[in-house]
C-alpha cells in the first residue's frame, strides 16, 4: 500500500464522516483513476433515501457505470472507509473495477455494530466474493483501522 493509497483512504473516511453528519450510516467511498485523480465520491444514503441498497460503494458504482466505460473502470481504484459487503462486492465486480482498498474490516465492523438491527453486518469477506468471479479483483486492507473506527464511535446501538 502506498502513501497515496493511505491519503485516499483518509479521504474516504472523511466522506463517511459527512454521511453520518447528513443523517446516514457512517460509510464513504471514492473512485480514483490511474493518475491519482478523484473522479467520484459517494456517501451511504440508506436512511435519508429509505433505500436498503444505498451503501456508499453501491452508490459509487451506480454513478461510475453511468459515467465511464467498463474498460476505463478496470484501470481505477475504489477506496472505501469499510470493507465492501457482499452486495457491494457484487456491484464492484459487475462494474469491472479491479482494485479495492479498504480501511476497516467487515469483521471489526461486526464487533462495532453487534446485534444492532440497523446494520446486521454480514460475515463474508469481500475477497471470498471476488474469488468466485471470472476476473481478478485486487484487494488491499485493512489499513488505518484505528482511524477508521472513530467515525463509528457512539453510532451503533450495542
Ligand atoms: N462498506 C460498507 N458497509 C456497510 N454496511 C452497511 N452499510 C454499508 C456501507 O455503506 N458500506
Amino acid at each position: 500500500m502506498t502513501a497515496k493509497d493511505l491519503e485516499f483512504l483518509r479521504q474516504a473516511v472523511e466522506v463517511a464522516r459527512r454521511a453520518r453528519a447528513n443523517g446516514n450510516h457512517p460509510f464513504g467511498a471514492l473512485l480514483v483513476d490511474a493518475e491519482g485523480k478523484v473522479l467520484l465520491e459517494a456517501e451511504n444514503t440508506v436512511q435519508t433515501e429509505r433505500d436498503c441498497t444505498g451503501h456508499a460503494e453501491l452508490n459509487l458504482m451506480r454513478l461510475a457505470s453511468r459515467s465511464y466505460d467498463p474498460g476505463f473502470l478496470a484501470t481505477c481504484t475504489l477506496y472505501t472507509s469499510t470493507e465492501p459487503c457482499a452486495m457491494c462486492s457484487g456491484a464492484i465486480y459487475w462494474g469491472n473495477v479491479r482494485r479495492v482498498v479498504y480501511a476497516l474490516s467487515e469483521a471489526r465492523l461486526r464487533e462495532l455494530t453487534g446485534d444492532d438491527p440497523a446494520n446486521p453486518t454480514l460475515e463474508l469477506p469481500c475477497r471470498e466474493v471476488f474469488a468466485r468471479g471470472q476476473r481478478p479483483v485486487e484487494v488491499l486492507g485493512p489499513a488505518l483501522e484505528d482511524e477508521a473506527v472513530r467515525v463509528h464511535e457512539g453510532f451503533w446501538r450495542q
